[in-house]
């Protein structure tokens, strides 16, 4: 894939509001650790349109994930696109080792550096899709500069770190903000943070393309009983629906 390319939506996630599917990636950060492999595999065959990766430095947020070892591991157990949101910081000593693992898509914050807009040229540039990424307290203005550099722009509806916490509705505005100002560029908003089946259609209401949701699959299932995540994913799927029936 050329850096062009990548930095554009395939066809089949291009979304326009009444035509489209609501895309749902299950965050493996509330997945089986000591079971990765057999966990992206189960969300995959359960119905996952992507598989969402966190990863986390201890040091632009206050917690300890994973790194590109991992995703070369999981990298042979999915076919689906692999998005890997950094929550780190420095962004650019990690992009080829992310691209050499096996990543599709790099996701950023614009609060990990001042010079997002070069580290969203070295992502196209190592052949990635580019995301960029919002923390709440921090405003659409800050990367309405940087529309035509992504594919993806990550609203979090929790302050990053942790898994499991409460879906922030202040951010809903925001999000409503961030589709008009999007326009009809090919760039998709990804809510990331608390989405179950009672926020995704707020979120999917106000604007959003594609859902992360870490607990509420992961927390339904295991790797024995699989068959929990694809009731999750299809609920979620089913009430985001919803918000635009
Ligand atoms: O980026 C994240 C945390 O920084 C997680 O992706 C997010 O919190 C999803 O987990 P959950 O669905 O359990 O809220």
């Amino acid at each position: 894939m050329t850096a062009a390319e990548a930095s554009q939506p395939r066809a089949s996630d291009i979304s326009s509001k009444g035509a489209r599917r609501p895309l749902i990636a299950p965050s493996i950060l509330a997945a089986d650790f000591a079971a990765f492999g057999a966990e992206c595999r189960a969300a995959e065959a359960q119905g996952a349109d992507w598989i969402h990766v966190d990863v986390m430095d201890g040091h632009f947020v206050p917690n300890i994930s994973f790194g590109p070892a991992l995703v070369a591991a999981i990298r042979p157990h999915v076919t689906t696109l692999m998005d890997v949101h950094l929550m780190i910081a420095p962004v650019d000593p990690y992009i080829e080792a992310f691209a050499a693992a096996g990543a599709d898509r790099l996701s950023v914050h614009v609060e990990a550096g001042v010079h997002t807009h070069r580290t969203l040229q070295a992502i196209s540039s190592a052949g990635l899709r580019a995301g960029v990424a919002l923390n709440p307290g921090t405003p659409v203005e800050a990367v309405l500069e940087l529309l035509d550099l992504v594919d993806l722009v990550v609203v979090m509806t929790v302050n990053p770190g942790f898994g499991g916490q409460k879906f922030l509705d202040s951010q809903l505005a925001k999000i409503a903000r961030l589709r008009t100002a999007i326009g009809d560029r090919p760039v998709m908003i990804e809510i990331d943070g608390g989405i179950d089946e009672t926020t995704a259609p707020r979120a999917m209401d106000a604007g959003a393309d594609v859902l992360v949701a870490g607990s509420a699959v992961f927390g339904k299932g295991s790797v024995d009983a699989p068959e929990g995540y694809g009731h999750a994913i299809t609920a979620i799927r089913n009430a985001a629906a919803g918000a635009w029936a």
